[in-house]
């Protein structure tokens, strides 16, 4: 399946048990040339509480699980409708800690509401104590002294939306330096978790142009969650203003966030499409 692109294996793990399945089966899964495929494999289960219709885990190309994936979320609804799991909309679903509630529309696009996005630097977690300074900051993370204190633009938002992003606006998408500093910014010391870097190009208040290069992954056509937390960040340093039109290299996102009212910080509501390119059978 894939959401703008950004591409998954989807398991069914209610009617077979693939709680057993090893990191190293997940990456032989997820290898373009020796296996299926795949930015993430999402395993679909039973939800273990009350409150929610299923549960999904997501495991990068890498073999390693992780908390949240916003494309994942919306191709999650379109498998358990095309497998006659579920005719419930909306349906809630358990990821890690959270319940996602999520909207199948007549057009075919799917509604998330990802939540609320966390600023707590031991949640996301981001932790700049060994960092005297901004400056060392960059020095660190792109490996360049730099001369003069850190330009404007070069400013960096850390947040999470479940699963950690580094946020930076660019001048042009199409230079920015994905693949020279995704790698150094993934496993910058300040991220103890590692981390996804978006850059995004911003065209106007409501619109942008977003590349990531994903935690566990490398560079992917679209990143639902690193969507949102662009969103977020742009909003929060007031350059732009919700809704947002996110163009990625692989489709378009649509995401609204209204900020903080009265001291509590509103959900994140992402829209976008969820496709399915086929169906099979494998061994693993
Ligand atoms: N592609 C996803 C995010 C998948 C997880 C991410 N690589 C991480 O490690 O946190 C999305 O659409 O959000």
């Amino acid at each position: 399946m894939h959401g703008a692109g950004n591409d998954f294996i989807v398991l069914n793990g209610i009617d077979q048990d693939l709680s057993g399945i090893l990191p190293e089966q997940w990456q032989r899964l997820a290898h373009r040339q020796f296996g299926i495929g795949a930015d993430q494999i999402l395993l679909v289960e039973k939800s273990t509480c009350s409150d929610a219709d299923f549960r999904y885990r997501i495991f990068n190309a890498d073999g390693g699980e992780v908390e949240q994936c916003g494309n994942g979320s919306r191709c999650f609804v379109r498998f358990v409708q095309d497998q006659g799991l579920s005719n419930k909309n909306p349906l809630r679903v358990q990821v890690a800690h959270t319940i996602l509630t999520l909207r199948s529309h007549p057009d075919g696009q799917v509604e998330v509401n990802m939540g609320a996005p966390i600023f707590e630097h031991s949640q996301i977690p981001f932790d700049a104590k060994g960092l005297s300074s901004l400056q060392e900051f960059h020095e660190t993370l792109f490996a360049l002294p730099l001369k003069k204190p850190a330009p404007h633009d070069s400013w960096i938002g850390a947040l999470s939306m479940g699963n950690p992003h580094a946020v930076q606006v660019v001048g042009d998408i199409n230079s920015a330096p994905v693949l020279e500093e995704g790698p150094s910014i993934e496993s910058h010391i300040a991220f103890p978790k590692r981390v996804n870097a978006a850059f995004m190009q911003i065209l106007n208040r409501n619109e942008i142009q977003l590349r990531v290069y994903e935690r566990g992954a490398g560079e992917t056509l679209a990143c639902g969650t690193g969507a949102c937390a662009a969103v977020v960040s742009g909003i929060r340093r007031g350059l732009l203003h919700s809704p947002v039109q996110v163009r990625t290299r692989g489709g378009d996102l649509t995401i609204a966030w209204e900020g903080i009212i009265n001291d509590i910080i509103q959900p994140v509501i992402m829209t976008g499409p969820a496709v399915t390119v086929f169906e099979g059978e494998t061994t693993i």
